[in-house]
């Protein structure tokens, strides 16, 4: 299936200019994910706050430059690409961002924003065109005329869908695109994006950190954990049987959709540690329950797990791949 998004070796951090000194504080904020979206998915990308999903997605959008590694869209090297020579590259993947109320201009009416994509690609669009893509999100033309502030939280937010939509991407990377919504509106935008992947083909990055969002949307998940990925697979298998640690921990706090299963309930000891300083070998073992000699001295890399390809984790000893769930007589 076509590649619409690698990264490779990816990583971005922080704080590298001025003195030597100062360098050494640098936050690690991506460091070293391998990752790769195909037409037709829908990758979702989860972990805790701070895990560096946010400076990854903006990184894999090109609205940040990566420290090092390569970023691929459409089969192309974009890693270097400024300015002007962005331009294709933004008609393939868009970004919607997590809150419609920040990332809207207050001063613009919706027609105006709706037409600074097409600007930005030399294109004056027709109100036809933008009535459209107002239609395309479940809003209508009466709508043009109005400003962000004119609407509920959940139809800022599908604006900022429609403003991604409108040079056609392939592609949309959502950052949080429903944790700043009630959540009566949360189903709606998410029904929304899955309408418009199965009308316009579209695929999709999902960043979130509830877990049970993602599980509505995804077909594959990754998991995020101080800057790099240490599990990904088909979601309905991730959920079923977290291969790593960290997984296991993240999923025994979501509620089980089955009537009666339960989970066994993994509670994560100590803080996150900075970005800044990481622990040596394993990011995650400083809070691992499996934690052994090896994983203090050697950093674990994404391989098949119990020799199924589908099913990579970042981790020496990751369970197995058959679900521990218990299920209690209904
Ligand atoms: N511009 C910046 N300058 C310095 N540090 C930054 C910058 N942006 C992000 N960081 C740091 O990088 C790390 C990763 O942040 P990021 O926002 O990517 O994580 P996240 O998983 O998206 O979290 P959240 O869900 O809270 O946004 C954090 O430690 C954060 O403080």
């Amino acid at each position: 299936m076509t590649e619409l998004l690698k990264l490779e070796d990816v990583r971005k951090y922080f704080g590298l200019r001025g003195a030597p000194w100062r360098q050494a504080q640098a936050v690690r904020a991506v460091d070293g994910v391998n990752l790769v979206v195909r037409k037709g998915e829908t990758l979702g990308l989860v972990g805790e706050s701070g895990s560096g999903k946010s400076t990854l997605a903006r990184v894999a959008t090109r609205l940040l430059d990566p420290t090092q590694g390569r970023v691929e869209i459409g089969g192309k090297d974009v890693t270097k690409i400024k300015g002007r020579r962005l331009r294709p590259i933004r008609r393939q993947i868009q970004m919607v961002f997590q809150d419609p109320q920040a990332s809207l201009n207050p001063r613009q009416s919706v027609g105006t924003i709706l037409s600074t994509p097409f600007r930005a690609q030399g294109i004056r669009p027709t109100r036809a065109q933008l009535v459209e893509l107002l239609e395309q999100v479940g809003l209508a033309e009466q709508h043009l005329e109005r400003y962000p502030h004119e609407f509920s939280g959940g139809q800022r937010q599908r604006i900022g869908i429609a403003r991604a939509l409108s040079v056609k991407p392939e592609l949309l990377v959502c950052d949080e695109p429903v944790s700043a919504l009630d959540v009566s509106v949360q189903a709606q935008v998410l029904n929304l994006l899955a309408d418009l992947r199965d009308e316009l083909g579209l695929s999709y990055v999902l960043v979130a950190h509830d877990l049970a969002v993602v599980r509505q949307v995804a077909d594959r998940i990754a998991v995020m954990y101080l800057g790099t990925i240490v599990e990904e697979g088909p979601a309905a298998q991730v959920y079923e049987a977290p291969a790593h640690p960290y997984t296991k921990a993240l999923l025994s706090a979501v509620p089980v959709p089955e009537p009666g299963a339960v989970r066994e309930r993994i509670v994560l000891t100590g803080d996150v540690p900075t970005p800044i300083d990481p622990p040596s070998g394993c990011p995650f073992r400083t809070r691992c329950y499996k934690a052994e000699d090896v994983c203090a001295t050697e950093r674990p890399v994404l391989e098949p797990v119990h020799g199924n390809t589908e099913r990579r984790a970042a981790c020496y000893f990751p369970e197995p791949l058959i679900s521990e769930r218990t299920s209690s007589s209904v």
